[in-house]
């Protein structure tokens, strides 16, 4: 078949063994699929322009960067959620973060660690195993070989299912080392195909190759965005494309999965290009909100606190790090504690900062409407769950 086929194992259960990429036949690139195309690549290239266009908006890719973290996550099952994250970053010490927080902070570091290796080391196996393992550090899972390709056989289905009754079983080890080889040297090609659509067939063929323990989810969504940042489609990572994937897990599975049963490559583009405009119309306007939101910030500081620099410095500060204790203000504004202090309780006159631990002591203050706009995109963080 087009995408691969299932071949018995000796051990009496059959797995897939994928078929080389590019597909064969070709992507039936019909007018639908075109036109998905050619709108994701508008919007996206729209998204691109506001992040070149507007002032720096290097200020706020970290909280992109942390909602894809945080969504990704929730796909895989994580429980925490934004909030948790950022108070985690701003107090690691505090003991009311839900235990798995550190997967959404590795998740961060293995986005950052990418994206800083890109310039050095082209999107590869390495860089796979790399990603990896920072993803996996001392957390659960960590058990299931960090920054290592998998040796024995995988499976994916319902917890307690066998290798027998799997929804899918993909490669077993030296088939998995072929497919990843084919792989690499798909990614390396920058002739054959359009880069979103080479994007989402890489992203599902990872997926089937299944070449890790644990985590494959998680790494093959960062491809998405490492792809992109090192095509330059997008300069920087403001794609948070989980948030589409987590609202349509059922169809994202499915979707993968008729890929392999009738090698349907073209709903999956389909289906993936969606995500892309969808997303990349949502982000750009997030992006302008929040360039808005900063110049009526600063021009509200100017008018209300006199000798505002320190606080202007504090308020560019709050969007790459939204969540601060007073000690910290402190050491951002390279002022005293007490000029610290006033000029947070001051902000939070204003409606600008917000308490949030309701404690006496080891306060944390958040820049609430910055945070908000971020949290919008997850319903049911608003109510203090997650999905
Ligand atoms: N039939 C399927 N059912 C579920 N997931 C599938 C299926 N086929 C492929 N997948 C992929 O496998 C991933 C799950 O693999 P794994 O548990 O190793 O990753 P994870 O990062 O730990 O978890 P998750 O992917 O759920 O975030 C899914 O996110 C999806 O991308």
């Amino acid at each position: 078949m087009r995408s691969g086929s299932y071949v018995k194992q000796p051990t009496d259960y059959r797995a897939f063994i994928p078929a080389n990429l590019p597909p064969d036949p070709a992507i039936n690139l019909d007018a639908e699929l075109l036109k998905l195309l050619s709108d994701a690549d508008r919007a996206l290239g729209r998204l691109d322009g506001v992040a070149t266009v507007l002032p720096n908006p290097d200020l706020f890719v970290a909280m992109f960067v942390r909602q894809e973290a945080v969504l990704s996550s929730q796909i895989e099952g994580t429980q925490s959620t934004l909030q948790d994250i950022l108070a985690y970053e701003a107090d690691s010490e505090q003991t009311t973060q839900p235990g798995d927080v550190e997967e959404v902070v590795n998740y961060v570091a293995a986005m950052n660690h990418g994206l800083r290796r890109l310039p050095e080391l082209p999107l590869s196996l390495r860089l796979m195993k790399e990603i990896h393992e920072k993803l996996l550090h001392g957390v659960r899972g960590s058990e299931w070989s960090p920054g290592d390709f998998r040796k024995s056989q995988n499976w994916i289905g319902p917890q307690g299912c066998t290798l027998a009754t799997a929804d899918f079983v993909p490669p077993p080890p030296h088939e998995m080392m072929q497919a990843l080889d084919n792989l690499e040297h798909f990614i390396h090609d920058r002739e054959s195909l359009p880069v979103l659509i080479q994007c989402g067939l890489i992203h599902a063929q990872f997926e089937t190759v299944h070449p890790f323990l644990d985590g494959n989810g998680r790494v093959g969504r960062l491809l998405i965005t490492f792809l992109l940042c090192e095509r330059e489609i997008l300069q920087r990572p403001l794609l948070y494309l989980s948030y589409y994937l987590k609202a349509r897990k059922a169809e994202y599975y499915d979707r993968l999965m008729a890929i392999r049963i009738s090698g349907d490559w073209e709903s999956w583009l389909k289906f993936f290009l969606r995500g892309v405009y969808e997303v990349s119309i949502s982000a750009t306007n997030v992006a302008r909100q929040i360039m808005e939101m900063r110049e009526q910030h600063r021009h509200l500081i100017s008018t209300e606190i006199t000798a505002a620099a320190n606080a202007h410095k504090l308020l560019d500060h709050m969007f790459e790090k939204p969540t601060f204790s007073i000690n910290q203000a402190k050491d951002v504004m390279g002022c005293a504690f007490a000029t610290a202090s006033s000029v947070v309780e001051r902000l939070e006159k204003m409606g600008l900062l917000r308490e949030i631990t309701g404690q006496e002591r080891n306060r944390l203050y958040q820049y609430q409407p910055y945070v908000s706009v971020f949290q919008k995109l997850m319903p049911a963080e608003e109510e203090g769950k997650s999905a």
